[in-house]
């Protein structure tokens, strides 16, 4: 029987086929081929990570590569150069309009998935995340950026790129990727794209000026294609051309069709859903994140014996300038924006405080919520730390030690922090929104609230306090937070069904 790794050699010639050995009397030899997925990414977790598609990219493709032969395609940032040791050159892409030539690199992760690395120094070798200057202000080419991300992905699954592989599939992510759909569509290439959309406010919208550089034509620019209120939408591009349409929960696929949430691109999405062609998979998380055995940890537990929270806690304590407490720990982990509710969370802080609560807050985003935040520490000393910045450890740390995670998001797509705490029995007290109200039982493993206003976050709040001061309430909630299942397996399969039905439609 072949490993794993040994399938990814053989079907490093994809174009071949892979023998599997019916089991038991059948005495045939039955010849299946896998499928291979190109998975199109501008970021991942291994090397460069700006929010949870990042994780999403590093776990999926993982979860799925015992049935594909999946590959990932990342833009070559300084960051991914100087990560994979074994990169080599082997095509060249050529230039096309306004978007340059680029080399195209190809590598492995240190366990063995294959990465293809677009090799185009002008456009990827600069410091910075992959979207934003160090000021945090977008870069000014990203649509050349991630126009030669998409035109590379339409290349390589036709063959054009890897001489000697060419996809069955793609499956594209968000906004950057959103082009690729449409160049295949527009050479008559009838490859079956997915296209998941992790967070439907970003959108990659750019002037219509910019068409002709991107090798868009004009015929193109209107509703039925990629123009949306008069600009050139990369996302809308993905969401109009793409086979199907996934997203990272099954309440956000359905938030995403109403206006509150569409995003201006509700009607599509409508659309879309009609024909089935939109489906919510919710995320999973790796199996890195377990208490019993995290390395970050300073004392392992596990939901037969949590004791080891308190040194946990205690460590956070300390590391955020809080006082020691027996009192309960409520712990922010999050990007600083609006989406993420943190201005809630600023306005509920005295709540928590003159009940005995402390809060650490781990985040980086918008300057005024980072001010705030640290002027909010200044006037609680020992009540309330601050961290401005980006550090897992600390994260793991904290979901490990803290007795509640706030997580007040306005909207939430999947999120993947309620389930991190979940699993480190950390309740987390919630809007009840998209991914949020799909992987949270209120008043089981967590709280939610019905809508994102600061009364209602306040009354969840203090259920969570109530609980605190409940002992065996506390442990039977931290027990079935910290049991219930958030792997993996069960939305591999779902992607796995969707795959299925996109390449059966395409034959169609
Ligand atoms: N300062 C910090 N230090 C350390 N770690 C930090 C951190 N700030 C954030 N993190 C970590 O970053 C991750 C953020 O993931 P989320 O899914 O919550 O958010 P994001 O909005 O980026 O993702 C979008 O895509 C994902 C993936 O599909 C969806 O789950 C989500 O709803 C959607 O908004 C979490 O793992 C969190 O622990």
């Amino acid at each position: 029987m072949l490993d794993s790794s040994q399938l990814d050699t053989v079907s490093g010639v994809s174009a071949l086929a892979h023998a599997e050995l019916l089991s038991g009397s059948q005495a045939s030899v039955s010849i299946k081929r896998r499928q291979s997925i190109l998975f199109v990414t501008s970021e991942i977790a291994d090397y460069i990570k700006a929010g949870g598609l990042g994780e999403v990219a590093a776990a999926l493709p993982r979860a799925l590569r015992h049935h594909y032969d999946v590959r990932i395609l990342i833009p070559g940032y300084r960051q991914v150069l100087s990560q994979i040791s074994d990169l080599e050159e082997i095509a060249r892409l050529p230039a096309s309009f306004g978007i340059p030539a680029c080399g195209l690199g190809r590598g492995t992760t240190q366990d063995g998935l294959t990465v293809y690395v677009l090799l185009c120094s002008e456009l990827y070798d600069r410091d910075g995340s992959p979207y934003v200057d160090s000021f945090g202000a977008d870069w000014s080419d990203n649509d050349i950026r991630f126009a030669r991300l998409g035109l590379a992905a339409a290349d390589i699954a036709c063959g054009n790129g890897d001489p000697l592989w060419r996809a069955d599939l793609l499956h594209l992510n968000d906004w950057p990727s959103g082009l690729a759909s449409a160049y295949l569509a527009w050479r008559g290439q009838r490859i079956p794209t997915i296209l998941t959309i992790h967070n439907l406010a970003y959108q990659g919208n750019f002037d219509r000026g910019r068409l002709s550089h991107l090798g868009i034509p004009d015929a193109a620019f209107q509703i039925n294609g990629v123009e949306f209120y008069g600009k050139l939408s990369f996302l809308k591009a993905g969401i109009y051309y793409s086979s199907h349409i996934t997203t990272v929960s099954s309440t956000y696929a359905q938030e995403i069709t109403r206006p509150e949430f569409g995003c201006g691109l509700d009607g599509l999405l409508r659309t879309r859903a009609e024909e089935g062609r939109l489906d919510g998979i919710i995320n999973g998380i790796d199996a890195s994140w377990d208490p019993s055995t995290d390395p970050y940890l300073v004392s392992r537990f596990s939901a037969e014996n949590f004791r080891g929270k308190r040194a946990n806690a205690n460590t956070v304590r300390k590391s955020f300038g809080l006082d020691l407490s027996s009192g309960p720990l409520f712990a922010v982990v999050s990007r600083l924006v609006h989406q993420k509710g943190v201005d809630l969370a600023i306005s509920a802080a005295e709540t928590i405080v003159s009940q005995g609560g402390q809060i650490a807050v781990i985040g980086q985003g918008e300057p005024r919520f980072e001010s705030e935040l640290e002027a909010l520490a200044g006037r609680h000393p020992g009540s309330i730390g601050v961290k401005i910045g980006y550090d897992e450890g600390d994260a793991r740390r904290m979901y490990a030690g803290s007795d509640f995670l706030l997580m007040p998001s306005r909207f939430e797509p999947c999120g993947l922090s309620q389930m991190y705490a979940q699993r480190f029995g950390s309740l987390p007290i919630a809007h009840k929104t998209g991914g949020l109200a799909d992987t949270i039982e209120d008043g089981v493993t967590g709280f939610l609230f019905g809508e994102p206003s600061l009364n209602r976050f306040k009354d969840a709040i203090r259920r969570g306090l109530e609980t605190f001061r409940s002992r065996s309430r506390l442990t039977t909630m931290r027990r079935a937070a910290m049991n219930r299942p958030h792997g993996w397996d069960r939305s591999a399969s779902r992607y796995q069904e969707v795959y299925e039905r996109a390449c059966q439609a395409a034959l169609a």
